[in-house]
């Protein structure tokens, strides 16, 4: 075979589908689901747990329709469609898509053995070696990170995957940590009737503008989530059927399960990495068309969250479709070791346009740089802030509506760099601004790009008026 792939997630799959897509032979090598963490413990099993609830939180906001909404949440009904959507945790569908697009597709562990050689432990108790014609493409993805906390390891806790998998609600759960994990999940358990509580140790949303996890901190307190942040649990210890959490001070609290969502980390653990010469268990770091760094030949590429680059299913998979052209093309001798920042091999979007989108209620949407990071980087920077309440398309989608916009201008080229919007209904709003800076759309060229009455996208306008324009 010409190249051989490790890990059969989102982005392994794009990979090996582009690296084919150019006429290579192609296998790949997959130790648990075909699909990887976004089909069945991640992405989409998690927005099918959030999204019933928004929509009665919607129909609560708009008089005329709220009268109609007489109950709560059927967590039944929402366990059961997320079951649905995490195709019950059976990846033949997946698995037939493989073979329909002619890639070899081997279930087991891999690891590296040397060059262009992979080893496999078959589920079968067989080992296959594999040596591939042109490359070795590493997409094994990323696993939680449990914190340095006293007694964590030996108590029964909940990473993302039992959160996103659980098939009873508990009747109260405490979130360890502040990121997009512990804000989603808090609030997906919490509307479907447990009582969650979220332990962070500095603010929440720590990546985003500020204000972001500020709205999404009062709307879980709204819900009557109870939301600590400056807190880390000092020592945790399982107390019966559920778990109790040092806080330090005397202060206690119990729960029934306990969720870590304290960040993840590169999955290299077993891949044989010394066996190419590189060391250590941090990211694999790689050039923008895939090619790991610091391995001779060059034939060694990575993509998705084991870069540590964009940890997203979508930006994954857009550095694999860069990598999986790339290996092709260098097989047919068209491309060279560079690539061209913005050509097709190239995941130039990593460095400066990476959507974001947090789907919680109100959802946080953002690309490119906040106002914090674009001034780290010595540019001369314009932020300018739009109250969402004031857009009309936002007041007629919900009474009361609560969000707030972001527009970060470089002000010596007069281009946008960075865009947040937090509210109801905006995360359709971010690939507008995507393509704004991506396309690095002059301002006086996005004034003619005439927002709909009454849409929440109005919010562009407000934001360029409030620029001066
Ligand atoms: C709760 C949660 C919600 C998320 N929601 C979103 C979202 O809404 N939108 C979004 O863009 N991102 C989201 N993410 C992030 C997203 O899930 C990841 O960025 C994405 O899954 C990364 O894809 P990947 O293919 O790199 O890795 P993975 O999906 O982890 O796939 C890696 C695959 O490699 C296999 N593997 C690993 N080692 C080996 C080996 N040695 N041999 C054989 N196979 C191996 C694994 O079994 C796995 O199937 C979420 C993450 C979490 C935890
Ligand atoms: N909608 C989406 O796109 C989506 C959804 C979920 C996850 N993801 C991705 O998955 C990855 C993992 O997300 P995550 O939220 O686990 O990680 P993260 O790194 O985004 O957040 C980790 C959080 O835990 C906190 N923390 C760390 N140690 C702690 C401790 N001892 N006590 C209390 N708090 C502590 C940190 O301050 C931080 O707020 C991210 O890259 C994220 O982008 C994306």
């Amino acid at each position: 075979m010409d190249v051989v792939v490790i890990g059969a997630g989102a982005v392994g799959e794009n990979l090996a589908d582009r690296a084919g897509r150019g006429g290579l032979d192609v296998v790949l090598v997959e130790r648990e689901l075909v699909g990887g963490e976004c089909s069945y413990w991640a992405c989409m099993p998690s927005k099918a747990l959030l999204l019933p609830g928004h929509a009665l939180a919607a129909a609560r906001r708009l008089p005329g329709a709220a009268a109609a909404v007489t109950g709560g949440l059927d967590a039944g009904a929402v366990l059961g469609r997320r079951d649905t959507f995490a195709s019950g945790w059976d990846d033949s569908s997946q698995a037939e898509w493989v073979a329909s697009a002619g890639i070899g597709l081997l279930r087991g562990s891999a690891r590296l053995t040397g060059e262009r050689r992979v080893e496999v432990d078959g589920d079968d108790g067989g080992t296959t070696v594999l040596t591939a014609r042109h490359a070795v493409a590493v997409c094994t993805g990323s696993v939680p990170s449990l914190p340095d906390v006293e007694g964590l390891a030996g108590t029964p806790h909940w990473t993302s995957r039992e959160a996103t998998s659980a098939q009873e609600v508990p009747a109260s759960l405490a979130v360890v940590g502040g990121g997009v994990v512990a804000v989603e999940l808090a609030q997906a358990w919490q509307r479907l009737g447990a009582r969650v509580s979220v332990l962070a140790r500095s603010g929440l949303l720590g990546g985003a503008e500020p204000f972001a996890g500020e709205l999404v901190g009062e709307a879980l307190a709204a819900d009557g989530v109870d939301v600590r942040t400056g807190t880390s649990p000092r020592s945790v210890r399982q107390d019966g059927d559920g778990v109790v959490l040092d806080l330090g001070d005397g202060a206690t609290l119990r729960a029934e399960r306990l969720l870590v969502a304290t960040g993840r980390t590169p999955a290299v653990d077993g891949l044989g990495l010394e066996s190419v010469g590189l060391t250590g268990d941090g990211p694999l770091e790689v050039d923008d068309s895939g090619r790991v760094t610091g391995v001779p030949g060059g034939w060694l590429y990575a993509a998705g969250d084991v870069t540590g680059r964009a940890p997203l299913t979508h930006q994954g998979k857009y550095a694999a479709r860069a990598a999986g052209d790339a290996i092709a093309a260098r097989a047919r001798g068209d491309l060279g070791g560079e690539v061209a920042a913005w050509s097709r091999f190239a995941a130039t979007a990593d460095h400066r346009a990476v959507p974001q989108v947090v789907f919680t209620d109100p959802e946080v949407a953002w690309v490119g740089l906040t106002a914090a990071q674009a001034g780290e980087r010595g540019l001369d920077v314009r932020a300018v802030d739009v109250d969402l309440a004031g857009v009309a398309g936002a007041g007629l989608l919900a009474d009361g509506y609560a969000g707030r916009a972001r527009l970060v201008v470089d002000e010596s080229r007069r281009v946008v760099v960075g865009a947040t919007f937090a509210g109801q209904g905006v995360a359709e709003l971010l690939h507008s601004a995507t393509i704004a800076v991506v396309g690095e759309v002059p301002l006086d060229r996005l004034w003619h790009a005439v927002p709909s009455y009454p849409t929440v996208s109005e919010v562009w306008l407000r934001l360029l008026e409030g620029y001066g324009l």
